[in-house]
């Protein structure tokens, strides 16, 4: 079973993310990260150059592989919209990193290379939150409040809450 991250884009998926397996000992994988490596441009330019659609149908195949082998997996921010990949989160740990629009927005900045909220950031993350926050909320298995913390004691705090369970296994 893997652990994975969800949650909006300024979540902290990446950040938390790669903290918590070190702190976990586990291995770790960023989806866009992966996906960027393997066709050997940055996202954005997936985006621009072969457009949203084919950059999903790179996701949800990385995501779907990813998931059979790693331990501690941050999805892309959209990937929870893919029906394939809810269907695949099925039975996984996941964890919904909450972020208010105010706090997503100052951490993404305004020079952002991420290409869904070009133009306007807070404009285009209210959108994405209406119809994703349901989703993330539906999936998620924990849920951690990231306002006002930084990524190591939110890692802190998913490590806390996780190793009862754990030692009940
Ligand atoms: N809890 C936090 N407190 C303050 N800053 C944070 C926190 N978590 C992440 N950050 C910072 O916010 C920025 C965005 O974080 P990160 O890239 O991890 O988000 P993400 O959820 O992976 O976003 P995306 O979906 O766009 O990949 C980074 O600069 C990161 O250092
Ligand atoms: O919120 C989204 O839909 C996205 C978030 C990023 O993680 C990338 O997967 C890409 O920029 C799309
Ligand atoms: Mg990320």
């Amino acid at each position: 079973m893997a652990i994975v991250l969800i949650g909006a884009p300024g979540a902290g998926k990446s950040t938390v993310g790669k903290r918590l397996a070190r702190k976990l000992g586990r291995s770790f994988v960023d989806v866009d990260a992966r996906i960027e490596e393997v066709i050997g441009k940055p996202v954005a330019e997936i985006f621009a150059d072969e457009g949203e659609e084919h950059f999903r149908r790179l996701e949800e195949e990385a995501t779907i592989e990813l998931l059979g082998s790693h331990e501690v997996i941050s999805l892309g921010g959209g990937a929870v919209m893919n029906p394939a990949i809810r269907e695949a989160l099925d039975g996984h740990e996941v964890i919904w990193l909450k972020v208010s629009i105010g706090q997503a927005s100052r951490r993404v900045g305004m020079n952002t290379v991420r290409p869904l909220l070009l133009g306007n950031v807070r404009g285009r993350l209210i959108e994405l939150l209406r119809e994703r926050t349901p989703v993330y909320e539906q999936l998620a298995t924990q849920v951690v409040e990231t306002d006002g913390r930084g990524s190591s004691e939110v890692a802190d705090q998913l490590v806390a809450e996780r190793l009862p369970a754990e030692d009940a296994e």
